[in-house]
């Protein structure tokens, strides 16, 4: 029998998201603003993604519309094949455990009134994990994939305890502890300098290795997305302008913003050490 091939992760087809309202400086009185304007793209199993555009250019709402904290105004998400438009209940549940979200900001992600483990633990509460040593062993389990080890050592701290690195560690393992399929990185180092930011994207590396995990890198830093990713989109105006193997894009941009954007890149060398 002919293998099938294996069905993406993600099918986006023809998605738009318009605000009734631009809450740009300079919008005037423009009375709408149109983020997403007809996305296509398609992220297969285990791969890394990246989602590159500057500031603006709509790459944070394309991520919240994949998490469906948003919806779409038209067009269609497919996740495993399925359409998520009409999610509800259990299924809507079940969809919120397979994917999930390593935030921006691990200053403001984490609750600072909580400890490191319930901070871990929480997302297998929300999900039903009844058994406490359960809870502690999982939790355990993503602080070491995560790096913070031993995991009991950093059980009882609290996020301003831990340096900025060590916070969106905490935050990979809560975003890691449910083992979700699907995950989005949204500028996950954009809180933390160079040195801190490439251990970070080396972890997101191993646990794609190690788990298996299919990631969506959104990123302005070019640099950092050849590093990742597999390959790579860019996006301006809520537009893909070009999309496709990362070291293609990169050496041979096809259109006059990639090619901006790469001389915009001050850093454009630091991961190719
Ligand atoms: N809730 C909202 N209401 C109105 N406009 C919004 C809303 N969310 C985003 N926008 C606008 O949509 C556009 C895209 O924003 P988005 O945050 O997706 O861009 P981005 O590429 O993630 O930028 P950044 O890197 O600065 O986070 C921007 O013009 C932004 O002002």
């Amino acid at each position: 029998m002919p293998d099938t091939p294996a069905e993406p992760m993600v099918q986006i087809q023809g998605i738009k998201k318009t605000y009734s309202e631009d809450r740009s400086l300079f919008a005037g009185s423009a009375p709408a603003l149109t983020a997403i304007d007809g996305v296509s793209l398609c992220i297969e199993k285990g791969e890394v993604f990246g989602l590159v555009g500057a500031s603006g250019s709509g790459k944070t709402t394309l991520g919240r519309l994949l998490l469906k904290l948003e919806e779409i105004d038209a067009g269609q998400i497919r996740f495993q094949g399925k359409d998520i438009s009409g999610l509800k209940g259990a299924a809507l549940k079940d969809f919120r455990r397979r994917v999930q979200l390593i935030p921006q900001d691990p200053y403001q992600s984490l609750n600072p009134y909580m400890s490191i483990f319930d901070t871990v633990a929480e997302p297998l509460i929300i999900h039903g994990i009844r058994s406490s040593e359960a809870r502690r062993q999982k939790a355990a389990q993503a602080l070491d994939a995560a790096g913070l080890s031993p995991a009991a050592d950093f059980f009882p701290s609290y996020p301003h305890q831990l340096s900025g690195g060590q916070r969106q560690r905490a935050a990979i393992a809560r975003a890691m502890v449910l083992s979700p399929e699907f995950v989005i990185a949204d500028e996950p180092t954009s809180m933390l300098d160079a040195t801190i930011s490439f251990t970070i994207f080396k972890l997101l590396a191993d646990l794609r290795k190690t788990q298996g995990v299919t990631l969506l890198f959104i990123t302005h830093d070019l640099a950092a997305a050849r590093f990742l990713c597999d390959r790579i989109a860019v996006i301006y105006k809520g537009q893909i302008v070009e999309s496709g193997l990362s070291e293609q894009v990169i050496n041979n941009p096809g259109s006059d913003y990639t090619r901006a954007l790469i001389k915009a890149q001050p850093r454009f060398s630091f991961v190719n050490q």
